[in-house]
């Protein structure tokens, strides 16, 4: 066991939302031997049901719709960095953001646990728009036959990282989440696999309050 294992066993905090596959759940968590800091922060107009997601356009993750977020650089604080991902990505400035989870990310052919900090924004400035590394497109939080009426596409779970639908219904009920994620290293001879392109070999998600997580 890697010395993060202990802390993010699924029950260690808070009560588990989710907890899988059960065909896979005797299998130990991955071995990590650093962990590294991202952010991930989601404009949402709640009276309106929408949130907006951005198409990654290049690097990490493209191809998916996600929110708007990257690496915490040397020096920095995590919400700074959430806020600089957020102009650099959208273009819009926050005013009101809030922390609302906090998820680990492990890959079977990396070292590395990535530390996710997940934020919501209610309150910022400027309307998103295209950058060199994001699409950004408002969808509808309701299920697909309500979000028809209003006109706009429901969270296109098919197209985000396949543990987006995991942690989703938390995130959206404005609830407070941990929760870790290993994934397996992608399946053999698939053409231009990459390292993100594994399925999900491991996962928990519980409701919890962040208080009691470490910075
Ligand atoms: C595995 N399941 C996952 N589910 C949901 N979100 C995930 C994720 N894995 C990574 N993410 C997010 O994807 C962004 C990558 O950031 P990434 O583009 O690598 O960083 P940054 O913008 O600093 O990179 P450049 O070096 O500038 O290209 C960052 O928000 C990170 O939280």
């Amino acid at each position: 066991m890697d010395q993060f294992a202990s802390l993010l066993a699924p029950g260690s905090i808070g009560s588990v939302h989710t907890e899988g596959p059960s065909n896979s759940l005797h299998l130990p968590w991955l071995t990590t031997s650093s962990v590294k800091q991202y952010t991930l922060v989601f404009p949402i107009i709640t009276g309106e049901n929408k949130i907006c997601l951005g198409l990654k356009k290049r690097g990490f993750g493209v191809g998916r719709y996600n929110g708007f977020g990257g690496k915490v650089e040397p020096g920095e604080t995590v919400l700074d960095a959430a806020k600089r991902e957020l102009l650099e990505e959208a273009n819009i400035t926050a005013i009101k953001i809030s922390s609302c989870g906090r998820m680990y990310f492990a890959f079977e052919n990396s070292p590395v646990l990535m530390d996710v900090h997940v934020y919501r924004i209610e309150e910022w400035e400027q309307e998103p728009e295209e950058t060199e590394e994001m699409l950004p497109k408002w969808h509808s939080t309701l299920p697909a036959a309500q979000a028809e009426s209003v006109f706009l596409p429901s969270i296109p779970f098919d197209n985000m990282w396949p543990d987006d639908e995991l942690w989703f219904p938390l995130f959206l009920a404005k609830k407070s989440f941990v929760g870790r994620v290993d994934f397996n290293k992608p399946v053999d001879g698939e053409k231009n696999s990459k390292m993100e392109d594994g399925p999900m070999r491991k996962w928990w998600f519980a409701e919890a309050s962040l208080d009691s997580m470490k910075a």
